[in-house]
């Protein structure tokens, strides 16, 4: 790994940073657990590669030195709504990613600080005023390896006065978001961390928009999530000579707290957003029974296919999507039912051609085409649609540049649409004698402009969850200053390195 070293805890330097003896995280994790004073968080798998601690004192006790994590959002390609059934689904991870600067603070500061700027997010708890006696409550405290399916009650009661005083004064749409992501925060952080918990600031910069249906959510919770874990030395590796079940093992860990994360945001999450940020690649998802782990199949080879991402910049609320198709369900159960059946075959007939031999072929692609057009077609009829994505939709079949759908929970956000193979590239253009002629599609990308709609640049797949332990990267140190004053999203990706030092970056890969 690139950059300085970092000094490893009381006073021992590592040759190489690594988290709980593998690549990254030991420093951190370890001075974590050194201020619970108690290893009923330890991973079993990491004493015996760790170099047991030299018990000095502890104001001699080098800061752990700041990492960042990083998870990507996804599209949903077929399935949305009926996986929150107990349907199939299938969900491709996206280039676009949310990225968390963990930095931890001299101990004697015993604050806990969340700067999430994308969302207009600063508040500050005080740790020992948090509601300790509710979470470490023997009859209800979790341990980090539990499989937790549904929100305590009576914890998130406890947690409500601090979740009052985030933002008291914002608008009420303002102050839903920033109370949303807090009350994810602070529900994993009490359940993971201790009173005695270092103090640290989380900084996060995100480049997948908020809240159209990109699972923005879902990475934001698999940060916190590994974030979380790695503090609490719950987590092995990642390294490059991971054995792949233990790597599976992590990222079942990591997705089981970002799934908590998002009971908090949605209510009623299905699970297939934080399983494909933390993933990565795509993912066959289904939860057949929520008190226990969804079916969950990883497509690692799941084609590039040709996909415009659209936007329709009509803000929409997943909770509320989610919610008026419960209602309709509970309304008209079999007929929604049948709905359901009826996305579930979709995905099903979709997932034997992504598989299958020749997923990139002309015909396969008209297939999965034509599978998308009735999905969206269902989906109107569950009433999540919006005029702004009929809108899309007419044009886009007006140019015949492919199918499309709407894809997370609709009432507005993005929509999808799978090119046709005999589309010329967007930047191809035909000349004649009096000028340039724009192809169909350029003038598809045009109109949409012009009609206030905005296009996604991204690619399908790709990694998971990612570890940046030290915070380091062509050998200069990422500050807080610096990873919260950076503009953009290019500015956001050139700065954690994206392209510049990719191997400084550690993913678990199974
Ligand atoms: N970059 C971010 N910074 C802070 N919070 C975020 C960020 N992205 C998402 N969130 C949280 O997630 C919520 C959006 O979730 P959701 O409505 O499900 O949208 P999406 O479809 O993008 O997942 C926001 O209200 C906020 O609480
Ligand atoms: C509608 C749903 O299937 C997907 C929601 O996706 P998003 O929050 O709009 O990115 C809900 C879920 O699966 O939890």
């Amino acid at each position: 790994m690139n950059g300085p070293r970092s000094n490893g805890v009381n006073g021992q330097s590592h040759a190489s940073p690594k988290v709980n003896g593998h690549a990254n995280g030991t420093a951190a994790s370890r001075d974590h657990q050194d201020t619970q004073g108690s290893s009923e968080n330890e991973s079993p798998s990491t004493p015996s590669r760790m170099p047991r601690p030299v018990h000095g004192r502890k104001e001699s006790n080098p800061l752990a030195p700041p990492f960042i994590v990083s998870a990507p959002g996804k599209t949903i390609v077929y399935g949305e709504h009926a996986v929150v059934h107990g349907k199939a689904a299938i969900a491709a991870a996206i280039s676009l990613r949310s990225y968390l600067l963990c930095t931890t603070l001299s101990k004697s500061k015993r604050t806990l600080s969340l700067r999430f700027p994308d969302i207009g997010l600063d508040h500050t708890w005080h740790i020992p005023d948090l509601p300790w006696a509710a979470f470490k409550h023997p009859s209800r405290r979790k341990k980090y390896y539990d499989l937790v399916t549904s929100l305590d009650q009576e914890l998130v009661d406890a947690m409500q006065p601090h979740i009052a005083t985030v933002s008291p004064k914002a608008k009420e749409q303002v102050q839903q978001r920033h109370q949303q992501a807090a009350s994810a925060f602070l529900y994993l952080f009490m359940s993971l961390g201790s009173e005695s918990s270092s103090s640290c600031t989380y900084a996060l910069r995100s480049t997948v928009p908020v809240g159209v249906g990109l699972g923005s959510s879902a990475s934001i919770c698999v940060c916190i999530s590994t974030a979380l874990l790695l503090q609490c030395r719950a987590l092995a590796g990642p390294h490059p000579d991971q054995m792949s079940k233990e790597a599976e093992d992590q990222l079942e860990r990591i997705n089981r707290w970002a799934f908590v994360g998002e009971l908090l945001i949605h209510g009623n999450p299905s699970g297939v957003d934080n399983t494909v940020a933390t993933n990565g690649h795509a993912v066959l998802f289904q939860r057949h029974d929520y008190r226990k782990p969804p079916a969950v199949e990883i497509l690692r080879n799941f084609p590039e296919l040709p996909l415009l991402l659209i936007d329709t910049c009509q803000a929409k609320s997943t909770a509320a999507e989610v919610a008026k198709v419960g209602n309709l369900k509970a309304a008209h159960p079999a007929v929604t039912g049948y709905v359901f059946d009826a996305i579930d075959s979709i995905t099903r007939s979709a997932h034997d051609i992504v598989t299958g031999d020749d997923p990139g072929s002309e015909e396969s692609i008209a297939h999965l085409g034509e599978l998308m057009s009735v999905n969206h077609g269902l989906l109107i009829g569950l009433g999540v649609s919006h005029p702004r994505l009929e809108r899309l939709r007419y044009l886009v079949n007006e140019s015949g540049v492919g199918w499309t759908k709407l894809t997370g929970a609709g009432g507005g956000g993005c929509a999808i649409t799978l090119l046709k193979p005999s589309q010329p590239s967007p930047s191809s253009t035909h000349t004649n004698g009096d000028g340039t002629h724009r192809s169909a599609l350029q003038e598809l990308e045009r109109q949409l402009k012009s009609e206030g709609f905005a296009k996604y640049e991204t690619t399908l797949g790709g990694d998971g969850v990612g570890v940046l332990y030290p915070a380091v990267i062509n050998g200069k140190e990422i500050d807080q200053d610096m990873f919260l004053d950076v503009e953009g999203r290019e500015g956001v990706e050139e700065l954690v390195g994206g392209k510049r030092d990719r191997d400084a970056w550690t993913y678990w890969r199974p």
